[in-house]
């Protein structure tokens, strides 16, 4: 639907996180005159301005949900209704963080848990009026959800969105986590963190405060993975406001005391306990300092892998976090390329307390493993890895990705393909944290190739 969508770039010269590249919006812009036509109840919400250009006013809480529920109807078969006020969910933006779990679960790097059985198992901590993760895990990737929570009207609506799916319902189980309340034993460790940023008493709060897995995951369940949207803020004001949007979202749903950094703090110390009953803990995170925290807290905790990434959520930077307690499984470099014009590779099993040089000289082996012509510069820990011509040609030639016809792209390349090489430089961010960063060389080619790598952190 509509125009394609460009790779966006920050004014420091970063690429912007792209749009999930196995998400159905990556492709084309919303078309909401496409949409109007299908849906006479969205029409109402739709103008097109005098140069044809159909907008909708994402201000007006009513046009969002509007666009939500024909989304879920239209591209994913979901009955769909919140009531007013409530937290309306862009699916687009959801959609992401489903398709990276889905990408932490396909990768090898942990062992599947032993009681998995062949459906994936999801638990969605705080799953909302919406229920928007067990809906679209369900509907995109036939994933079976316990969705908790702990508001009355998230609870009962949660439940509607369920049955209103017939199709789906065998697959969601929606759980209070209000019925275990108890005082959160770990409470001293939060209250150290947050103190300067709590509004109000820590230990009233703590005495109020629902579990968060202790008593709503059973004792024998075991989960793929978790995943959490959490409460991110600390008062009502501060979740105030985008005037640009508005997406509703209740006290009960967007504030907690503690803020997300409360919060996520609470999933952590919960999923010590439950390390052999999930493959993977995962959690939205909206603020780039708390997700440093939070990193060095799943850390502590002894999570054995810590994996991050950065979602592309409208204007708002939002970052996902995600740990295991799993052994990994094998301790090796591979590479990973599903398309070939996107050379990606990922540094796998190399101990945290790796530094930079053993991870500049893992990257070169690497490469040099591929039969690629590697030079070194350990001044500025980089490695500039240069292809031959026929590497280079098959690279791109064979590009799932490419369009057209192989002889019209063999023509048009032709010109182009010579010469391909590319850096990779290794940088100390904080102590314990590297971020290894791919650039092409030869800008020119920037179309046809893109460089990435993951390194996964293995303590
Ligand atoms: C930001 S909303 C996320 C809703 C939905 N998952 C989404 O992404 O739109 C956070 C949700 O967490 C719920 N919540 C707060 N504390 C909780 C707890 N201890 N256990 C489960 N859910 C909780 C809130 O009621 C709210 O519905």
């Amino acid at each position: 639907m509509g125009g394609g969508r460009k790779r966006r770039r920050r004014r420091d010269g970063t690429e912007a996180p792209s749009i999930h590249p196995r998400n159905r919006y990556a492709a084309a812009a919303l078309d909401f005159a496409a949409l109007a036509e299908l849906y006479p109840s969205f029409r109402p919400f739709v103008s097109v301005s005098e140069r044809g250009r159909a907008s909708v006013d994402f201000t007006d809480f009513s046009a969002t949900r509007e666009l939500t529920r024909v989304l879920l109807l239209h591209d994913h078969g979901v009955n769909w209704w919140i009531p007013d006020g409530q937290l309306c969910p862009t699916v687009p933006n959801r959609s992401n963080y489903i398709h990276w779990i889905e990408d932490l679960l396909s990768s090898n790097l942990i062992p599947p848990i032993s009681s998995s059985s062949g459906r994936v198992r999801g638990f969605d901590i705080g799953t909302g009026a919406n229920c928007i993760y067990p809906l679209l895990g369900a509907s995109l990737l036939g994933w079976s959800f316990v969705g908790s929570d702990v508001t009355d009207v998230a609870l009962e609506w949660a439940k509607k969105n369920v049955e209103s799916n017939p199709h789906l319902a065998e697959l969601i189980e929606i759980r209070n986590a209000n019925a275990v309340s108890f005082p959160y034993e770990s409470e001293a460790v939060v209250k150290e963190d947050v103190s300067e940023n709590i509004s109000e008493p820590a230990e009233d709060a703590a005495m109020q405060k629902p579990s968060i897995l202790a008593g709503v995951v059973k004792e024998s369940e075991s989960f793929d993975f978790c995943m959490c949207n959490p409460p991110f803020f600390e008062s009502i004001e501060e979740a105030g406001l985008n005037p640009k949007t508005s997406c509703g979202g209740t006290a009960e749903e967007m504030v907690c005391p503690g803020g997300e950094l409360s919060f996520v703090t609470r999933i952590i110390e919960d999923s010590v306990s439950f390390k052999n009953s999930f493959r993977w803990f995962t959690s939205m995170v909206g603020r780039k300092a708390n997700l440093k925290l939070l990193i060095s807290k799943a850390r502590e905790a002894g999570a054995s892998v810590v994996k991050t990434t950065e979602f592309v959520q409208g204007q708002t930077a939002r970052w996902g976090l995600a740990w295991s307690f799993i052994a990994p499984r094998n301790l090796v470099v591979r590479s990973s390329t599903p398309a070939r014009n996107h050379h990606s590779f990922m540094l796998q099993g190399l101990r945290r307390e790796h530094g930079a040089f053993q991870v500049l000289k893992s990257t070169e082996a690497f490469f040099r493993a591929s039969d690629l012509s590697c030079k070194t510069d350990t001044l500025s820990f980089s490695v500039d890895v240069t292809l031959s011509d026929e590497q280079a040609e098959a690279t791109i030639l064979h590009g799932d990705d490419y369009a057209g016809s192989l002889e019209d792209s063999s023509a048009k390349l032709q010109s182009v393909v010579k010469g391909i090489s590319f850096r990779i430089t290794v940088f100390e961010q904080i102590p314990g944290t590297l971020l290894i960063k791919g650039s092409l060389i030869n800008k020119a080619l920037s179309g046809n190739l893109r460089v990435s790598c993951d390194y996964w952190h293995v303590s």
